[in-house]
């Protein structure tokens, strides 16, 4: 696999307050293209907040967002709206549903690429119905999503950040509402997303899946970074007992993800 792993978005120093209370303190990190790290740690340390920093939805007290292309350095606070959009896209944890077709909230994703009359060339659609195949959805492209099932609508919004085809992929706990089959379809589906040089940042809550998809973990806790490393390095450190009161091993690890896919292809 031809993967370049060079920082796609770096953050130094973050800290954010919100309602007078310092949820993110001195935060520093990257996601590298070619990657996708994984966003672990107790309710409430910060995960959320930190991805919604790093797409601008608000605003750090102080420290840098830095995207890097080549030899290029922009500071998020620089991009408008649109430009920010074409490179950095986020899918939260909760969403509103509006009630229009999946193919019509798929190709949303393309507003940022869109004119002053907001009309969608062949190439977005083109570009929507890859979306839609890409994340099994194309069988329901017409139908509204409130007459879909939580997991089928989370593909669909998956689609939607498809579609959006920025360089920085920030996904809120995408797993909610899928069953084990959609959750294991979706995480390698985001592997693909690798072979892209795509740089993908994702907070889960699942342990095995973390370990199994993620090429390296944030850990954070009490709204700080932890340790960041690989799942490997991770494991060695003891963190992951101090930081979820659980124990755990590689063999453990391997054994809990071995149990899930032969239960998929049962
Ligand atoms: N608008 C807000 N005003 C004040 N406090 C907030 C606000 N939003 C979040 N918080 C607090 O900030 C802390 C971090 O919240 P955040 O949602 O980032 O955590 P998280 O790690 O994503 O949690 P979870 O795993 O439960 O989703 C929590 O204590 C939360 O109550």
């Amino acid at each position: 696999m031809n993967r370049n792993l060079s920082t796609a978005l770096k953050f130094a120093d973050l800290c954010v307050t919100l309602n007078h209370a310092e949820i993110l303190r001195g935060v520093s990190g990257e996601l590298r293209r070619g990657e996708v790290t994984g966003i672990l740690g107790p309710n409430g340390c910060g995960k959320t907040t930190l991805l919604r920093a790093l797409c601008r939805l608000i605003k750090a007290d102080s420290g840098s967002i830095t995207l890097c292309g080549g030899t290029a350095e922009t500071d998020i606070a620089a991009l408008a709206p649109k430009a920010l959009a074409r490179r950095v896209s986020f899918l939260p944890q909760q969403r509103a549903v509006p009630d229009i077709t999946a193919k019509t909230l798929v190709s949303h994703g393309r507003y940022p690429y869109l004119g002053f009359s907001r009309t969608l060339s062949n190439k977005d659609r083109t570009v929507i119905q890859n979306a839609l195949k890409t994340a099994g959805v194309s069988a329901f492209a017409d139908r509204r999503l409130p007459m879909l099932s939580g997991g089928e609508r989370q593909r669909v919004f998956l689609a939607m950040l498809l579609a959006q085809n920025t360089d920085v992929v920030l996904l809120d706990e995408p797993t909610t509402y899928l069953d084990a089959h959609h959750k294991f379809e979706l995480m390698a589906l985001l592997s693909t997303l690798k072979v892209q040089n795509k740089a993908v940042g994702i907070v889960l809550h699942e342990l095995p899946l973390a370990f199994k998809f993620c090429d390296r973990l944030l850990l954070m806790k009490n709204g700080q970074i932890m340790q960041s490393g690989t799942p490997e390095e991770l494991l060695k450190t003891g963190l992951i007992e101090h930081l979820f009161g659980v124990s755990l091993t590689p063999v453990m690890l391997d054994k809990e993800v071995e149990y899930i896919e032969r239960k998929i292809h049962s």
